[in-house]
């Protein structure tokens, strides 16, 4: 049996990038550019000012006072040049005209109509933004590779563009295995279980960027198993839960192998999800995970996500790890590492971590309560206090509530 790690490099090394394709600069947010991006012009375009104020020319100053002699609002230039000595009221925004070099603030002059005093001294220079300050022309504002978050898209659209160039997103078909099944909406029926798989998969495809194609259930036969299997290979990536064990009518391995698919390897050493089973058929990657539900979404968590992640160009595939205080004890008795749904919370500087309770991999309120994995090596006691490292799936308990008791 693998690890969980060489399974995670063997699989990732099957997964190539997907090619471009051009989204408005809108829907590349969250996606990652396939181009370098450099400024076809400076931003700002020209010194203006940072400030509603008076644009002036500072070593024309005399006694501190000036003559106003014009107005320039945010969108419209002046060529003439401003005499020294003189000065004109200009609006945040506004191109400085030729001659001024520094503006004051209204509020830091006294108004004395067309004359005005400066209430203190003003540094030459001041409120001015010098052109190219932000971004110059020629220089490479956004590497191919990068995340497109909304700055970037801000930063896109400033440098003229509409469209941006990203990788595809990732389709993932998604299928569920078993005659015990019954689609949401059906109401329990004795024998039948209500198929949660292929929609956990879905949302959990649809966090990580890409998009499901839900291909329903295949009943516990070959030639069922076979026909969905080769729906799925439209997409770039087939999800199939459940018929992968060693029961009499589980057929996913034996579907792949009769399509002609190579499957990887079969089992990982970890609970839970040791059956899982990868494999290449006609060049796209299936992962056929164990049926339990919370089995499918962790297998899912530590061998699709990150697939995913790589094949939309992302760099970090890997969700964040940290070092957390156990606070109860806690023990792993069996021979294979334990990934125990924990529940992370912060402790003033510090991560503090516990168990969500009872562990079986049929039971999705473990997931449901918790926020993190905590990897517990086999045949290991781990006592109150000591410190564990967690995998975060989600930081959403980082967040600030609100404190007013009015909202
Ligand atoms: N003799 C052995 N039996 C089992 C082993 C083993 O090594 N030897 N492994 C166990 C483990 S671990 C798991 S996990 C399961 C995985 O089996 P399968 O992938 O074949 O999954 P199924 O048998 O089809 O289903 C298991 C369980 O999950 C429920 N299920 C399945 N699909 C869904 C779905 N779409 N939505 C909700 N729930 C689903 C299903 O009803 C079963 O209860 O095998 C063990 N057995
Ligand atoms: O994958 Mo099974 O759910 O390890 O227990």
């Amino acid at each position: 049996m693998i690890s969980i790690e060489e399974a995670q490099r063997i699989i990732l090394g099957r997964i190539d990038p997907l090619q471009a394709e051009k989204v408005t600069c809108f829907q590349g947010l969250n996606r990652v550019t396939t181009e370098d991006h450099i400024a076809p012009w400076d931003i700002p375009p020209a010194d203006n000012s940072a400030m509603d104020g008076f644009a002036f020319n500072h070593a024309g100053l005399v006694d501190g006072t000036l003559r106003v002699t014009g107005f320039l609002p945010a969108g419209e230039v002046r060529e003439t040049p401003v005499p020294p000595g003189e000065a004109i009221k200009i609006m945040t925004g506004a191109p400085l005209p030729p001659g001024c070099d520094s503006v004051v603030p209204i509020e830091d002059v006294e108004d004395q109509g067309e004359l005005i005093r400066l209430r203190g001294p003003v540094k030459a220079g001041s409120h001015v933004r010098q052109r190219g300050e932000d971004i110059s022309r020629g220089q490479v504002v956004i590497r191919a590779g990068s995340l497109l978050r909304p700055q970037e898209i801000g930063m896109l659209s400033a440098m003229g563009n509409t469209a941006v160039p990203v990788h595809r997103s990732a389709r993932v078909a998604i299928l569920s295995t078993g005659d015990e099944l019954l689609e949401p909406g059906s109401m329990p029926v004795p024998g039948k279980v209500i198929n949660s798989n292929s929609y956990s998969l879905a949302a959990q495809v649809l966090d990580a960027g890409g998009e499901p194609r839900l291909l329903g259930i295949a009943a516990d036969n070959l030639e069922a198993t076979c026909e969905k299997i080769q729906q799925g290979l439209e997409c770039d990536l087939l999800v199939i839960s459940g018929g992968v064990s060693v029961g009499d009518r589980d057929y996913v391995k034996a579907a792949i192998e009769q399509l002609g698919g190579e499957v990887g390897f079969w089992k990982v050493d970890m609970k839970p999800g040791k059956p899982l089973a990868f494999a290449m058929l006609n060049g796209t990657p299936i992962f056929a995970l164990p049926g339990n539900p919370v089995a499918a979404m962790v297998s899912f968590e530590l061998f699709v996500r990150p697939c995913i992640l790589k094949a939309m160009g992302h760099r970090g595939v890997f969700r964040p790890r940290v070092q957390a205080t156990l606070q109860e004890a806690i023990a792993n008795k069996g021979g294979r590492p334990h990934l125990v749904r924990g529940i992370v919370s912060r402790n003033g500087e510090r991560y503090q971590v516990s168990s969500t309770g009872n562990q079986s991999s049929g039971r999705l309120s473990s997931l449901v309560l918790g926020n993190a994995l905590m990897k517990l090596a086999p045949e290991t006691a781990y006592p109150a206090g000591s410190e564990i490292e967690v995998i975060l799936l989600d930081r959403g308990f980082e967040m600030e509530e609100m404190r007013d008791a009015a909202l």
